[in-house]
């Protein structure tokens, strides 16, 4: 599902459902009166829909499970064959073996049958594969001859029913492994293992089919995990208003490296622009070096202490360019000690790698750490976050334990909060895979904070705003000093008119 960024009103339901919550819906949806065998139904002739809108008419080879992951299967092979398409249907297990409404649409299918046997089916024709054996909540690998059969089939492009099957749809990671599609089409409501890596880019293209389960029929547990969307911090962001002088609008102290100490000043350099450009009043560069930036962002040669010691500052950035050392680790505990609006990137992450403790401990404040996966494995090496976990799992613990809202960065970045939430934003375009991107964003995240906006709403949004910039810029060319430059256009989209 591709997505226009600079859209304020996207239409997609942002609530990810694990397997089991699906499961709940569903059987709620039984008990509201709802059948199975219609829900099927639905469900496989969308496939079959989607699969002709996509493709011309081919040989097409459809295999079905044991479970109704299959009875969609069964439903998609029979709409296309009356639409006049080649089809071959292979049943994972003998019809005897099937029960409920997936066994009643097996008995609709009036054509011949082949049973999965050793090896599976020979290939033949074939030049399309429709995936109907398992659903999101398989909770085994696939069997080991499945697994051979469509490992071997790459070639072909292959159409999954509900996830390709093998992928574990509530955390993106193959349960040992699952095959590429070209497209997934799924049901009722996206599931996290879509858009978490690497389920977002084992799905393919996706598509959501609404099968009619009223909205209202929802599980009985927290949803935790979502979509990310304007709709969600839109509100928080605010235009300048009458009675605004530059102290209201917030004053932000970036430390920034210096050569000497391993540091790199361009990159503190990159988040002051992007921290001015969301609106932060003031922007102080806080630098043993003399730099020379844009002139309205102020430059300072005094001591992080005294920076700290500001009692006008509303927000604190460490880590773009400063440096991994004991000294980066100190500054970021005399940020962290004034409680105010705190934002750990890159040195001042790894600055506490094999004693994150010593930071969570630190900390008094509101604050966003905003990692890519190594900085993160660094950094919860040897905490209780069990780093064999996929990306949600990772996320979701370390947040909890640091008491941080975590932005783990990436192609699906996550936003995980210290209360179990979790947003993904998994539509960003690759070109932000750019030197000095992650430090742009550090800036934004922390200007929005400066402003008064909360850790989870800076984050977000600024993790959307971001990606926004970086799909403004285009697919070619891009560099990090450019993103700043989209942000005014951008945040003139989502933020309310000034009134003066
Ligand atoms: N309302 C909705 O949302 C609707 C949902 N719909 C569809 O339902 C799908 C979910 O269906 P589902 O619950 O039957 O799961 P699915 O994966 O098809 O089968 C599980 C079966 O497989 C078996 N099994 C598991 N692993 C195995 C293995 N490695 N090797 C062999 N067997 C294995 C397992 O056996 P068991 O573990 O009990 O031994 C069980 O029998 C969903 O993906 C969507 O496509 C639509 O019909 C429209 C309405
Ligand atoms: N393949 C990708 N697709 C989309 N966004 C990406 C991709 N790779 C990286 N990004 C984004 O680019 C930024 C890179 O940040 P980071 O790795 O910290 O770079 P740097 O430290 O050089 O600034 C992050 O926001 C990340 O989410
Ligand atoms: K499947």
């Amino acid at each position: 599902m591709a997505l226009d960024l600079l859209t304020v009103a996207p239409d997609y339901p942002l609530d990810l459902l694990t397997p089991a919550q699906m499961g709940a819906v569903d059987a709620q949806a039984a008990l509201a009166g709802l059948v199975v065998f219609d829900l099927m139904d639905r469900a496989g002739t969308e496939v079959a829909e989607v699969v002709q809108t996509r493709w011309t008419p081919r040989p097409v080879l459809v295999l079905c499970g044991p479970g109704n992951n299959g009875g969609d299967g069964w439903v998609a092979a029979r709409r296309l064959r009356d639409a006049g398409w080649p089809v071959r249907l292979v049943s994972l297990v003998p019809l005897s073996a099937l029960t409920g409404a997936a066994a009643a649409h097996a008995a609709r299918w009036s054509a011949p049958v082949e049973v999965w046997e050793g090896a599976g089916p020979s290939l033949g024709e074939t030049a399309l594969i429709v995936d109907a054996l398992f659903g999101a909540g398989l909770t085994r690998p696939l069997p080991p001859a499945v697994r051979r059969w469509l490992a071997r089939t790459t070639a072909l492009p292959l159409v999954a029913v509900d996830v390709p099957s093998g992928l574990d749809g509530g955390t993106g990671v193959p349960l040992g492994w699952a095959p590429q599609a070209a497209l997934t089409v799924t049901f009722h409501r996206y599931k996290p293992g879509h858009f978490i890596m690497p389920g977002k880019s084992l799905c393919g293209d996706l598509h959501l089919i609404d099968i009619c389960i009223p909205a209202n029929i929802r599980p009985p547990d927290r949803i935790e995990t979502q979509l990310n969307h304007p709709r969600l911090w839109q509100t928080a962001l605010r235009p300048p208003r009458l009675a605004d002088h530059k102290f209201t609008r917030g004053w932000a102290m970036i430390r920034a490296g210096h050569p000497e100490s391993g540091g790199m000043a361009g990159a503190a350099i990159l988040s002051s622009r992007a921290a001015r450009r969301v609106g932060a009043g003031l922007v102080s560069l806080v630098t043993p070096a003399a730099l020379s930036d844009w002139p309205g962002t102020m430059v300072t040669t005094k001591p992080w202490a005294d920076a700290c010691a500001e009692k006008r500052a509303t927000g604190f950035l460490l880590g773009p360019g400063n440096g991994v050392s004991p000294a980066t680790a100190a500054a970021v505990l005399a940020a962290a000690a004034t409680g105010a609006p705190l934002v750990l990137d890159a040195d001042a992450l790894t600055s506490f790698a094999g004693d994150a403790d010593r930071l969570r401990r630190g900390l008094a404040g509101p604050c966003v750490l905003t990692p890519h996966e190594g900085e993160f494995a660094r950094l919860f090496a040897g905490t209780p976050v069990d780093l064999t976990q996929g990306r949600l799992s990772r996320a979701r613990q370390a947040a909890r334990w640091m008491g941080a809202t975590i932005v783990l960065k990436g192609p699906d970045t996550l936003i995980a909060h210290p209360d179990g939430r979790v947003i993904v934003q998994p539509w960003a375009p690759p070109a932000l895979a750019t030197a000095g991107s992650g430090d742009v964003l550090a800036g934004i995240i922390l200007g929005l904070m400066a402003l008064g906006i909360s850790a989870s709403d800076a984050a977000a949004a600024g993790v959307w705003l971001h990606a926004a910039a970086g799909q403004r810029a285009g697919a070619h060319g891009m560099i990090a000093e450019d993103l700043v430059d989209f942000l005014p256009e951008i945040l003139d989209k989502f933020i309310e008119k000034s009134l003066y």
